[in-house]
C-alpha cells in the first residue's frame, strides 16, 4: 500500500502525542499562555509539537515540517520549559515503539529547537508535514473537544492524514456528543486516518504495547444522503462564532429545510472525523464577515482527506477544492463546507446565497 510507513509512523506518533494532551486535560494546571494574537496556547500543544517533530526528523529527516506553535510563544519561560521537558519525558509507549520514533528529547535547548523545526513556507512541490498540535485549544481549556492532527502533503496534495480525538466516544455509532466528555470513561478515545486512494479508518486511542495499533481498526463512511433527505441531515460547526458565522449557517439551514436542532457545535477536527464516520451529515465553517482571515493548512489537511477517503466532498464556501500547495495559509479558500458526495451541490448552492446575498452588506 502506498505511504504504509508514513501512515504507520503518523499513527504512532500521534497516539504517543495525544496521550501526552489527555494528562494536560486532566490536570488542574495547563500552562497556559497568550499568544501574539492573543490566542491561547499550553504546554500539551508544546509538548505534543515537540515530541511529533522530533518523530519526523528522526523517521523522514529529508521532508519539510509546517507546525503551528513557535519556541519565541514561551517567552523565555524557564518554569514552564521545564514542566514541558518533564511531560515530554514520561512515556506509555514500549522501549520498542519508543526506539521508532527517536527516543525522548534529552534537554531544554533540543526541547526548544525541535519546536522551531516546523517553519517551512511549503508550497507547490516537495514532501511537508502539517502539524497542528492540539487543535481547537480553546475546547481543550473549556473542557470540550479537541484533535491531534499530523498530514503528508506531497506536491500540494495530502496524501496521508491523523486525527488523534482523546474526547469523542470510540463507538463510530455514537452520536455527537454535546456535552463535556468524561475523560476516565474507557469508552472515549478515538484515531481517524487515510490514505489517498486507500480509504478511511478509525481504531481506538486506547494504547498498551500489548495492543497492537492493528486492532479495532474500522473502515468509515459518510451517510449518504441524498438531496430528498436533506431536512434529516445534521450539521455542525464551530463552538466559537469568532471562526465561523453561526447567523449565516442558521440562514443556510434554514434554506435546507434543517431543523436548527439537529445543529452541533464542536471545537476542532473532530468535526470532520465525526461526519466522516456518519455521526453527522454536514461541516460547515463560514467566514465571519470583515475579519479576512485567511484559514491554515494545518487546521484542515488532515481532516480533509478523512473525509474525502469516506466519500465526502470538502471545498471552500464558493464550492473550490482546498488548496494545499499555496503555503502555510489556504490563500486560495474562503471557509469549508463538507458534505455527503450526493448533496455537496445542494449545499454549496445554498451557502453561495446566503453569502452571496449579503455580499454588498459586509463583505
Ligand atoms: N478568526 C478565525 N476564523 C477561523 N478560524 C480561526 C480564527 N481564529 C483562529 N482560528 C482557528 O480555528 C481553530 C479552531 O477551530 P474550531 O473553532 O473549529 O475549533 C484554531 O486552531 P487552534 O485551536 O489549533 O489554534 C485556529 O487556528
Ligand atoms: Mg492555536
Ligand atoms: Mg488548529
Ligand atoms: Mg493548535
Amino acid at each position: 500500500m502506498p505511504y504504509e510507513a508514513e501512515l504507520a509512523h503518523a499513527l504512532l506518533t500521534v497516539t504517543r502525542a495525544t496521550l501526552l494532551t489527555r494528562r494536560v486535560f486532566t490536570s488542574s494546571t495547563k500552562g497556559t499562555l497568550s499568544k501574539t494574537d492573543t490566542s491561547p496556547v499550553t504546554i500539551g500543544d508544546f509538548g505534543a509539537q515537540a515530541l511529533i517533530i522530533s518523530s519526523l526528523r528522526h523517521a523522514f529527516p529529508n521532508d519539510a515540517i509546517i507546525a503551528e506553535e513557535e519556541s519565541s510563544s514561551l517567552a523565555s519561560n524557564p518554569t514552564l520549559t521545564s514542566e514541558i521537558l518533564s511531560l515530554v519525558s514520561s512515556t506509555s509507549l514500549s522501549p520498542e515503539e519508543e526506539a521508532r520514533l527517536g527516543g525522548s528529547i534529552k534537554d531544554e535547548s533540543q526541547l526548544l529547537s525541535l519546536l522551531d523545526m516546523g517553519k517551512s513556507t511549503g508550497g507547490p512541490s516537495g514532501r511537508v508535514w502539517a502539524l497542528d498540535p492540539i487543535d481547537g485549544t480553546k475546547g481543550f481549556l473549556r473542557g470540550g473537544q479537541y484533535a491531534v492532527c499530523l498530514a503528508l502533503i506531497e506536491d500540494g496534495d495530502v496524501k496521508v492524514g491523523v486525527l488523534g480525538c482523546p474526547n469523542l466516544p470510540l463507538s463510530d455509532t455514537a452520536p455527537l456528543p454535546t456535552s463535556a466528555p468524561d475523560p476516565d470513561d474507557a469508552s472515549t478515545g478515538v484515531l481517524f486516518s487515510a490514505t489517498l486512494g486507500g480509504g478511511a479508518s478509525s481504531r481506538p486511542l486506547t494504547h498498551t504495547s500489548s495492543k497492537p495499533q492493528t486492532d479495532g481498526v474500522k473502515t468509515i463512511h459518510m451517510h449518504s444522503l441524498q438531496p430528498d433527505n436533506i431536512p434529516n441531515a445534521t450539521f455542525c460547526e464551530s463552538v466559537e462564532a469568532a471562526h465561523s458565522s453561526h447567523s449565516d449557517s442558521s440562514a443556510i439551514a434554514e434554506l435546507l429545510h434543517i431543523p436548527l436542532s439537529q445543529s452541533v457545535r464542536m471545537d476542532s477536527q473532530a468535526k470532520y472525523g465525526s461526519i466522516a464516520r456518519g455521526a453527522g451529515d454536514i461541516y460547515l465553517r463560514l467566514p465571519v464577515p470583515g475579519k479576512g482571515y485567511v484559514e491554515k493548512i494545518w487546521d484542515h489537511a488532515a481532516g480533509d482527506l478523512i473525509v474525502r477517503e469516506a466519500g465526502g466532498v470538502v471545498t471552500d464556501a464558493r464550492g473550490q477544492n482546498l488548496d494545499f500547495g499555496r503555503g502555510r495559509r489556504l490563500e486560495g479558500n474562503t471557509g469549508v463546507v463538507a458534505a455527503p458526495q450526493g448533496v455537496h451541490d445542494v449545499v454549496i448552492k445554498a451557502v453561495r446565497e446566503v453569502l452571496e446575498g449579503k455580499k454588498d452588506v459586509d463583505r
